[in-house]
């Protein structure tokens, strides 16, 4: 089977290097934004027709929620504008498409966890595009998977984990929000389920994520437990930060109907993130 994985460089694209390339039964293609920029569609063609791929992994996204206020036009180019060229090059040439999107396309309002049929109301320009994006491949597509995920973190800089790090080599203590929550996932969990449904020939809309769910503060308390660094971290709120882009304050999501699917259970997210860390 030959499969083409866009936005190598990223954290997701980056654990599907690791994990694909020891497997044989797949022939892959790695390309970086630079190598196949998915705004650009003659490009996206061209790789297409050359290497036919059977399945396409696009782990290509614009991420920087808060930039994206000021600047829509560079998310929706990459998330939607991108997504379009995706979908037209896949119709072309009969290719399987498997996309991400996140629990930013939800308003935080429900008292819950978000679930496949819950409706969509994405506050911040970050949401709308990636929306945007996965709305055309449903209306578009058949052969496609969509997996909603959240706050990934894995090999990358684009994850609060990386940020927390940051922040405490430079700060004397930390203030993190307590009141928002969603779950985090990490890369490893995303491309171990993809591959299984991809292996089952599963279709749709799903939510792929660890179990449970965290506030920011609990899973910043937690990561330096598993770590052992001793910082203060001070309990604070959202609207503390008063940051270009509203976010949900609960976004969480059900992984409940893709572990019904392929009948498999996915770790919490503090077991997984214990494991990610090695400890
Ligand atoms: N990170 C998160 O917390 C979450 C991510 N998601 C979704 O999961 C998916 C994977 O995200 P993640 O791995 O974390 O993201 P990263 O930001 O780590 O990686 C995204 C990659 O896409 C590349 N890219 C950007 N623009 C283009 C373009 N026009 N053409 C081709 N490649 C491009 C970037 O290239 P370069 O390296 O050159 O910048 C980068 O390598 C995305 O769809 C994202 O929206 C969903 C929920 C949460
Ligand atoms: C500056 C600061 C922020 N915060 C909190 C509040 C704020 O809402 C949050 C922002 O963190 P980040 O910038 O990592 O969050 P953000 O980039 O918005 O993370 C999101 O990225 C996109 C790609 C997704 O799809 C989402 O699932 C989610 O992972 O951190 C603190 O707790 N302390 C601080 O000192």
């Amino acid at each position: 089977m030959k499969v083409l994985i866009l936005g190598k460089r990223g954290q997701l694209g980056s654990t599907f290097g690791n994990v694909l390339r020891e497997q044989s039964k797949y022939k892959c293609l790695f390309l970086s934004r630079e190598e196949c920029d998915i705004g650009n569609l003659t490009r996206v063609l061209e790789v297409f027709k050359e290497f036919r791929p059977d399945v396409v992994i696009n782990c290509a996204a614009y991420n920087l929620v808060d930039r994206a206020e000021e600047f829509p036009w560079e998310a929706m180019r990459v998330n939607f504008g991108g997504v379009c060229n995706l979908v037209y090059a896949c119709r072309t040439y009969n290719s399987f498409l498997v996309h991400y999107s996140t629990d930013y396309v939800f308003d935080g309002e429900k008292e819950g966890l978000y679930t496949e049929e819950d409706d969509t109301n994405p506050l911040n320009n970050y949401g709308k595009s990636k929306l945007y994006g996965e709305n055309f491949i449903r209306d578009n597509l058949e052969n496609y998977l969509i997996f909603r995920t959240s706050w990934v973190y894995g090999e990358g800089k684009q994850n609060f984990l990386y940020k927390l790090m940051q922040w405490a080599e430079k700060q004397e203590y930390l203030r993190i929000a307590c009141d928002e929550f969603s779950v985090p996932t990490s890369t490893r969990t995303i491309v171990e389920v993809t591959l299984k449904a991809l292996d089952t020939g599963l279709k749709g809309l799903y939510h792929l994520v660890n179990s449970g769910y965290a506030s920011r503060y609990e899973w910043a308390k937690a990561f330096f437990k598993i770590k052992g660094i001793k910082k203060f971290i001070y309990p604070a709120s959202q609207a503390d930060f008063d940051l270009p882009a509203k976010r949900p304050r609960f976004s969480a999501m059900s992984n409940s109907r893709i572990c019904k699917k392929l009948n498999i259970e996915i770790a919490d997210w503090r077991e997984e993130l214990v494991e990610w860390l090695g400890c």
